[in-house]
């Protein structure tokens, strides 16, 4: 725990950086590092970047750079740090840490800075899993969201309600201890309001996950339709760039293309497909086979249907792998004159959207549909949607905990009753701000960040 260890935390780009935690961070930092003002960085002001000359193992120039020391307990881990700020490329980074590891640091694992940083009570275990949220973030939401979380957004309203709830259980705890008393009945009142709302506001962040969910991975969409109906088009349209080729052959998309594209506040990873047919081609057949096996695995069917042409054989495939999956029907080239049945979507479609991908006629309510249909509203990202399925879990025990004790209390069973409850409900809080976990769940929490981070 108390070794010295260093990681690349930045590379790739013209600037890179690597960092230091530990008793011997910054003396191993100043080995490496001559400042250019001559005093010694291990006497340089904390926070304040010190411009020099930066030597390998052989004492030979590296670079000329920044280098900055941070001295505990203010720091991000709590230990005393120092960074090099060097110049980007990997000959560089990596001669560096090797000057560093001949002067007693080791290679950092994966979120060992930040494991630190929690198990010196820098932060909560809800903040640190923010801080991997924030890194990997694909759009600002929910870089915002992790941001308010880094910031205390659950492990402090988490922790709030688990404080209550000591409150009451040791209040519980005096009556248990003193049998022979009268049990004052405003106690369980008492009891049974705070039980109420801490519950209902747990079930309530514990459903927040649903959509938390969508904020962080984004919507796996796919896009199926016969040969021809226009998937191709709509995706390029989607995308607002020839990414796919469009002919008008049928059979012309063969492989998955996947891409990114956000609408509204959600990144859609939509996944144009073959078009759906009965085939003797194998290499035909394997695309399909792709795009049936796609849609399995997707939360959104956008269903294309060819407006120009009578509802077909092939368009069977897709109401068939359409059925019992959330989905919208686009009728595509509404710029062509109409030959489609609509009664025949509207059996089985909540939504049909008439579209020429083409022009981009009704895109617009294609693009509005998209998140309501997935449950997808305007929401504000200040961090109260939960994004961490290991958090969402805590906290649904943590509510069923919590009712069952108001149910002990409004019955008025034992004070034991509500105590036992109470007690599961305040550990399953605690695997949220850490106060409770088991070395075993930090261990993979962190091994799933970053090394450097
Ligand atoms: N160069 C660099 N940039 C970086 C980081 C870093 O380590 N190095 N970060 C690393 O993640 C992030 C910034 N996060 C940080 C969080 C806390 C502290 C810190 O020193 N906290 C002290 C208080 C410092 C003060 O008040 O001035 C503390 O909590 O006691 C530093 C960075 C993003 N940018
Ligand atoms: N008029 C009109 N033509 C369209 C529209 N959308 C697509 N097309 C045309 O329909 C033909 C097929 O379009 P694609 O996007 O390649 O169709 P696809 O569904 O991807 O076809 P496959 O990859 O073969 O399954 C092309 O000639 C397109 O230009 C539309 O909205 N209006
Ligand atoms: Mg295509």
């Amino acid at each position: 725990m108390n070794d010295t260890i260093a990681a690349v935390a930045a590379s790739g780009g013209p600037i890179g950086i690597i960092r230091v935690s530990g008793a011997q961070a910054i003396g191993a930092v100043s080995a490496v590092f001559s400042p250019k003002n001559g005093s010694p960085l291990a006497e340089a002001a904390s926070q304040k970047l010190v411009y020099g000359t930066l030597s390998d193992k052989n004492g030979h120039l590296l670079d000329a750079c920044y280098a900055v020391v941070f001295r505990a307990p203010h720091t991000y881990t709590g230990e005393d740090m120092a960074e090099i700020q060097c110049h980007g490329s990997t000959a560089v980074l990596t001669a560096a840490l090797d000057a560093l590891f001949a002067h007693g640091v080791r290679q950092a694992e994966a979120g060992e800075f930040t494991r630190r940083a929690f198990l010196n009570d820098k932060m909560g275990l809800s903040e640190a899993e923010a801080v991997h949220d924030l890194i990997t973030a694909r759009t600002v939401e929910a870089a915002q969201n992790a941001a308010a979380q880094m910031m205390g957004a659950v492990g402090s309203s988490v922790q709030q309600m688990r404080d209550k709830l000591l409150g009451m259980v040791a209040h519980f705890h005096a009556i248990v201890d003193f049998p022979d008393e009268d049990i004052d009945p405003i106690l369980f009142d008492d009891a049974a309001a705070l039980l109420h709302q801490t519950t209902s506001q747990l079930y309530r962040m514990a459903e927040s996950y649903e959509r938390g969910r969508i904020l962080r991975e984004g919507v796996p969409c796919v896009i199926l339709g016969r040969p021809n109906a226009g998937k191709s088009t709509l995706l390029n349209t989607l995308l607002g760039r020839e990414r796919a080729i469009v002919t008008d052959i049928p059979g012309t998309t063969r492989d998955l293309i996947e891409e990114n594209v956000k609408v509204g506040q959600i990144l859609l990873r939509v996944t144009d497909t073959a078009g759906l047919r009965d085939t003797t081609d194998p290499v035909e057949q394997a695309g399909i086979d792709r795009a049936m096996a796609e849609a399995s695995a997707s939360a959104l069917i956008l269903a294309v249907f060819d407006g120009s042409k009578a509802i077909g054989e092939e368009d069977m495939l897709v109401l068939a792998r359409s059925a019992g999956h959330r989905a919208i029907a686009v009728l595509n080239k509404t710029d062509l004159p109409q030959q489609l049945d609509e009664e025949l979507l509207k059996k089985q479609f909540a939504h049909i959207v008439h579209l020429s991908a083409k022009t981009g006629e009704g895109m617009d309510r294609l693009l509005s549909l998209i998140p309501r249909t997935i449950g997808f509203g305007e929401t504000a990202f200040d961090g109260a949607l939960i994004t961490n399925a290991r958090q969402a879990a805590a906290l649904a025990r943590a509510a069923e905990r919590c009712e069952a004790a108001l149910y002990a209390a409004q019955c008025g069973m034992t004070p034991d009753a509500v105590v036992m409850d109470a007690e599961g409900a305040i550990a399953a809080l605690g695997e949220i701000t850490g106060e409770t976990v088991t070395e075993s769940v930090v261990t993979r929490i962190f091994s799933d960040f970053c090394v450097g981070k």
